[in-house]
C-alpha cells in the first residue's frame, strides 16, 4: 500500500532542527522514481474532483509534488514563499511554526478572485504555515478548495485549523 511505501521510504531524524523535534526527512523519497510516479497519480485520483483552477505550493518541500501534481492536472503552479524571496508585489501572512516564527508570501496577481485553490505542502504539522497561506488566498478573493499533503503528524492536530476554509483535506501517511 501506498501510506506503507511513503512511511518506510521517509527518515526520522531526532534533534533536528531543535532539541525535541523529530525532523521527518523526505528525501530519500525523492530518490524512488517509481515511488515518486504513483505519489503524483495518487494525488491527482483523490484531488481532480475538486476542480481546482490553480495549485499554490509551499516552499520549499511543497514545491516538490506541488509542480508535479500542477502539471499533472494541467492547472498553473503558484509559488508560496518565505518573506523576501518573490520579486514582484506580494501579499503577505506571518505565522508560527512547530520550531519558530516564519512569513510566507505569494505575489498579489497569482490568485484571482473566486478561483479554486488546491494548497500543497509535504507535511502538515501544527497546520500554522496552511493556515497563513488559506488567510492569504482569501485576502487575495480565492476560495480554498481543498489540501493535499504527503504526511500529516496527525498528533498534532493542524487539522482542526484547517477545516474553517475546507473540509477536503487529504493525506497519503497519517502518523496518529
Ligand atoms: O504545520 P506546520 O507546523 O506549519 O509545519 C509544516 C511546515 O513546516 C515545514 O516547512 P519549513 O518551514 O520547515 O520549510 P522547508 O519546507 O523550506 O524545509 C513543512 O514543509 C511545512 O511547510
Ligand atoms: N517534524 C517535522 N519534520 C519535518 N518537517 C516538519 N515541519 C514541521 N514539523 C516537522
Amino acid at each position: 500500500m501506498l501510506g506503507e511505501k511513503i512511511k518506510s521510504a521517509i527518515r526520522d531524524v531526532p534533534g533536528f532542527p531543535k532539541p525535541g523535534i523529530i525532523f521527518k526527512d523526505i528525501t530519500p523519497i525523492l530518490k524512488d522514481a517509481v515511488l515518486c510516479e504513483s505519489i503524483t497519480a495518487a494525488f491527482a485520483e483523490k484531488v481532480s474532483e475538486l476542480r481546482a483552477d490553480v495549485l499554490c505550493g509551499v516552499e520549499s518541500r511543497g514545491f516538490l509534488f506541488g509542480m508535479l501534481l500542477a502539471q499533472r492536472l494541467r492547472i498553473p503552479f503558484v509559488p508560496v514563499r518565505k518573506e523576501g524571496k518573490l520579486p514582484y508585489r506580494t501579499l503577505k501572512q506571518a505565522y508560527d511554526l512547530e520550531y519558530g516564527r516564519s512569513t510566507v508570501e505569494m505575489h498579489e496577481d497569482a490568485v484571482l478572485p473566486g478561483q479554486r485553490v488546491l494548497v500543497h505542502d509535504d507535511l502538515l504539522a501544527t497546520g500554522g504555515t496552511i493556515t497563513a497561506v488559506s488567510e492569504m488566498i482569501g485576502r487575495a478573493g480565492g476560495q480554498v478548495a481543498g489540501y493535499c499533503f504527503l504526511l500529516e503528524l496527525g498528533f498534532l492536530n493542524g487539522r482542526a485549523r484547517l477545516a474553517p476554509y475546507s473540509e477536503n483535506i487529504y493525506s497519503l501517511t497519517v502518523y496518529e
